[in-house]
């Protein structure tokens, strides 16, 4: 790796990749796969797996997960290279492999299309079409639709854009049963509805990062009241639909008060958001506490809602 080494002037920086030849290691080339953003996107998949009806040789099981690991990270990598620039400018960000100029860009990218292709061609082989095609598209979605699209021209980026994320539990699903049914659309939609709270709670305390990088994420654009108040509208919603599988029949008691639990709790910190104090141009006063809670509480919101599927499948 790391033969062809252009440096760059990424706005008035200067990023030297000869640090790419010594300084890049394995942990960078894992970063470049975003292993814990990971590690929630294949629970969901898996849990699409488990529920799903009929069997599925357990290796081909294992192989349609480790197919959307690759997928997500694969995306992920397609992701921090075409960001290199603002992640450059961003405090959070600084430190990735390609801002600090350990990783060169060419090799990134290859590193990315190969994961993400090689994922789709095992995925097809190993299960079906559909799955190939869904898993392709949500790389596709991710990569090109959310990065070099949306991200940088609305602050509605991550409403559309969540939908790659989303993906996943079809992806689980269809790997089984080669076929679409209405559960795995609503473990879509909860994914789907959740990712705006989930993002904008974290977009409001790194409001200052975004509007420094010049992309226009909801605080930015709107200021912080609109966007609390769109994490609550969003969050009611969500409880609104996480709750279908109950009135739908799909599940039972375990999973009912697992979500209404969570629904309140997430309910809960969203209102927190929206009360924070805050200067009249809208920044809090507390170095958004609350916000950094929601994220927080978003991450465990999602893991413990699917996890209760599993458990409410299986007794
Ligand atoms: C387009 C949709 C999404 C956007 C824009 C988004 C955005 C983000 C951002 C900016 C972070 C902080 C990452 C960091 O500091 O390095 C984050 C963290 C995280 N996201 Fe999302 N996210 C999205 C969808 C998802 C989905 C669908 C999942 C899983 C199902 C997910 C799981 C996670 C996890 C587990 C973390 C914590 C990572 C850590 O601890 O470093 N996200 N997300
Ligand atoms: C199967 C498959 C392809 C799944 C894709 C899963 C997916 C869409 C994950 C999105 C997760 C994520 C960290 C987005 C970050 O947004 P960002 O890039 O704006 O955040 P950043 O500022 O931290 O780079």
């Amino acid at each position: 790796m790391g033969q062809s080494l252009a440096d760059e002037t990424i706005g008035s920086k200067r990023i030297r990749y000869d640090a790419a030849v010594v300084g890049s290691n394995v942990k960078d080339w894992f970063v470049l796969l975003k292993p814990r953003v990971i590690s929630l996107v294949v629970f969901t998949g898996i849990v699409g797996i488990v529920l799903a009806p009929g069997h599925i040789n357990p290796i081909l099981a294992l192989i349609s997960i480790l197919c959307i690991c690759m997928a997500s990270g694969g995306a992920g990598a397609i992701n921090m290279w075409y960001d290199r620039d603002i992640d450059q400018i961003m405090q959070r960000t600084i430190t990735r492999p390609l801002p600090a100029g350990r990783v060169n860009p060419n090799d990134a990218l290859i590193y990315g299309i190969g994961v993400s292709v090689l994922s789709v061609i095992l995925m097809f082989l190993a299960t079906n079409f559909l799955t190939a095609a869904i898993l392709a598209f949500s790389i596709f979605f991710y990569s090109v639709v959310y990065t070099i699209w949306l991200k940088r021209s609305t602050p509605q980026n991550i409403v559309i854009g969540g939908a790659a994320g989303a993906f996943p539990p079809l992806i689980g699903w269809t790997s089984v049963t080669g076929s679409m049914d209405l559960f795995p659309i609503i473990l879509f939609s909860i994914t789907f509805l959740w990712t705006p709270p989930h993002f904008w709670s974290l977009a409001l305390y790194a409001c200052k990062d975004y509007g420094r990088a010049g992309i226009p994420m909801l605080p930015v654009v709107k200021g912080a009241r609109h966007t609390r108040w769109q994490i609550l509208i969003y969050t009611i919603i969500l409880a609104i639909v996480s709750l279908s599988p109950v009135y739908l029949g799909y599940t039972s008691y375990i999973y009912m008060g697992t979500a209404i639990l969570l629904n309140a709790g997430f309910i809960y910190m969203a209102i927190k958001v929206l009360l924070e104090k805050q200067t009249p141009e809208g920044l809090s006063l507390n170095n958004d506490k609350a916000a950094r809670h929601s994220f927080r509480f978003s991450l465990i919101y999602l893991f413990l809602l699917f996890l209760a599927l599993i458990i409410d499948h299986f007794v």
